[in-house]
């Protein structure tokens, strides 16, 4: 049996449900405006209502890892049963890990994410190319077996990344356009949307970046609480808009914890990325 592709599933879910990433970060600082418990307890009942609010309406969702694990194995536990949640509401589940290491490793991350039969099986991750992209060989093969997809990291949204990320190697290329260049060829052109994506944050300005040939999503964070707004998309990424998946957590997660309140911040921030998005054309 053929799967579908994670860029096929991702290009529908964004024509239906509109171009808009909702991160799940269940700060503390969060919890408390929520008036729940920083605790396993308060974490789940956080959950609970980003389900609710959410999961029926929202193209893709990314639970950040941090903000599970630093609770240990209730934490985990509560990752797997969100991740299953939003899921069974047709809601794409990235999950935010940034995980990269030598490639013997990497086939361990990918069996806990990427395999279906794993507890922490998601539709896609994030990953860090600093040991290399080609040290992330095994993520991105149990992905296509899988319909999965991996979004690596590029031109990150905090100012510290710029030094690594912007520094020019032997070939006149920055770091960020050896990342980009790298996930393109795995892509190959490949229609209507590529099931590896890379990540450029919303506050990097111009770039200078070539993404023409890249052929998969650019998932951009750093939208609302870092300083990045929806205007900023269309001057940094004049061109692939329609691959272009705005990423907002503290933002939207501010409006909490009334269902109704936070259904109305995803409506106003995807009607601004939607404005921006379609008048920056292709
Ligand atoms: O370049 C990056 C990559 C990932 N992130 C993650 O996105 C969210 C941003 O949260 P906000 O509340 O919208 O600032 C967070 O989980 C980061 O780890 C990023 O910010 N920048």
């Amino acid at each position: 049996m053929t799967v579908e592709s994670f860029g096929a599933r991702l290009r529908r879910a964004m024509d239906e449900r509109g171009p808009l990433c909702v991160g799940i970060d269940p700060h503390s600082a969060l919890l408390e405006k929520w008036g729940l418990p920083d605790s396993p307890d308060g974490l789940a009942r956080f959950c609970e209502v980003t389900v609710e609010a959410f999961a029926d309406r929202v193209a893709v969702v990314k639970p950040q890892s941090a903000f599970f694990e630093r609770f240990g194995s209730r934490g985990v536990a509560i990752l797997e049963s969100t991740i299953r949640q939003f899921k069974n509401f047709g809601c794409l589940v990235l999950l935010d890990v940034k995980r990269g290491d030598i490639g013997s490793t990497v086939r361990a991350y990918a069996d806990a994410y990427l395999e279906p039969s794993s507890s922490l099986y998601v539709d896609a991750v994030t990953a860090s190319p600093y040991l290399g992209v080609g040290s992330l060989a095994p993520m991105f093969e149990k992905a296509a077996e899988h319909g999965a997809g991996v979004f690596v990291l590029a031109l990150t949204s905090n100012p510290e990344g710029a030094s690594v990320q912007r520094a020019v190697g032997s070939d006149g290329r920055t770091v960020a356009q050896t990342v980009i260049d790298e996930i393109s060829q795995l892509n190959g052109g490949v229609k209507p949307l590529g099931s590896f994506g890379v990540v450029i944050g919303a506050t990097v300005g111009k770039t200078g970046l070539d993404l023409s040939k890249l052929g998969g999503p650019i998932l951009a964070p750093g939208l609302g609480a870092q300083g990045g707004t929806a205007n900023d998309l269309r001057e940094i990424f004049p061109e692939n808009v329609s691959a272009v998946l705005p990423s907002y957590s503290r933002e939207v997660l501010g409006s909490g914890p009334d269902t109704e309140r936070l259904r109305t911040a995803v409506d106003r921030v995807l009607a601004e990325c939607r404005g921006v998005l379609a008048s920056a054309g292709g």
